[in-house]
């Protein structure tokens, strides 16, 4: 059984669509990235899969309906909201006592190791900490709950690059096993794409591409041609074309590098890349940087 699956999952505010109707299939054990530019409809899916709001289509996770079975479902969840807060009065101590007051899978003693390696002191107020600190304790809180299922919709938002690395690393050796799903958005792509086993590009309510990092691997090379090259290049059908300093470099689906590589530069996309030209560049280039 997946632990997520959505059939034709949908989600309008008023006049505006943030969901239009997508497909998921979330297998145990797997830790997606969710990408997606601004306004595309993350944290609505998110919202949706954490029971949140009500929504149309189908949806179970964890062999729940979410917005019926809430409760049932939060036994077996654990999140951080992109608008995530903490009371300022509340002590570090304290927020300890009340996860575990309230969270039968809270593993105290986890959140302490989490956060003796940084610099938050127990008995400081949520108020007296930088909003990184704040982020910081708000991970090490749920990262200590043992649940199958963990949402995390911009986990890293306001923590320096040390922490962010920790944080992934974290994630994958310390928390991450078979039987737990992670699903998480991110802009930092680069930051997370090294631990992802599948991605979905989500953009105006609409899944654009969903696939394991193998299969991505396996079917998408990237091409800079020798300028003589470049019309045989373009007759082998790239998914989509564009300038750095002038030259071409092509983006092919599922083209075999062998036939490919004599024409020129090959490399193997990053995610962010692919993400920039599947969502179309112009929409990223700053006025006058366009080839
Ligand atoms: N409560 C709401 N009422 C009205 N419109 C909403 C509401 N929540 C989201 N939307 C709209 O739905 C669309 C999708 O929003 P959503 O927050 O899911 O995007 P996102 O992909 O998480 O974006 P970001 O990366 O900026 O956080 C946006 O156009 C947004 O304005």
């Amino acid at each position: 059984m997946n632990c997520i699956e959505a059939t034709g999952l949908r989600k309008q505010y008023g006049k505006k669509i943030a969901v239009d109707g997508i497909d998921l299939g979330i297998g145990t054990g797997r830790i997606v990235g969710l990408i997606g530019p601004n306004g595309a409809g993350k944290t609505t899916t998110l919202d949706a899969i954490l029971g949140l709001i009500p929504f149309e289509g189908s949806l179970k996770v964890m062999g729940c309906d979410p917005w019926r079975e809430r409760e049932r479902l939060m036994r077996e969840v654990s999140f951080i909201a992109d608008v995530a807060v903490l009371p300022r009065w509340l002590k570090v101590r304290n927020a300890l006592d009340y996860v575990q007051g309230v969270h039968p899978r809270f593993d105290r003693s986890k959140a302490e190791r989490f956060l003796a390696r940084t610099d938050i002191p127990m008995k400081a107020k949520v108020g007296q900490l930088s909003k990184g600190m704040v982020a910081q304790l708000h991970l090490a809180l749920v990262m200590a709950i043992d649940a199958r299922l963990l949402v995390l919709d911009e986990p890293t938002l306001g923590l320096d690059i040390l922490y962010r690395r920790a944080f992934y690393t974290s994630l994958l050796n310390d928390y991450f096993d078979q039987e737990r799903t992670i699903l998480v958005t991110t802009h930092q792509v680069e930051e997370v794409q090294d631990i992802l086993t599948d991605v979905i590009f989500i953009d105006h309510g609409r899944i654009i591409l969903s696939a394991t990092m193998d299969d991505i691997e396996a079917r998408y090379v990237e091409l800079m041609p020798r300028l003589e090259t470049v019309d045989a290049a373009r007759k082998l059908g790239p998914v989509t074309e564009y300038a750095v300093f002038g030259r071409p470099v092509m983006l092919f689906d599922g083209v075999a590098r062998g036939h490919l590589a004599p024409m020129g530069e090959i490399r193997r996309p990053g995610i962010a890349d692919l993400f920039v030209m599947m969502m179309g560049r112009d929409r990223y280039e700053a006025p006058g940087e366009a080839a």
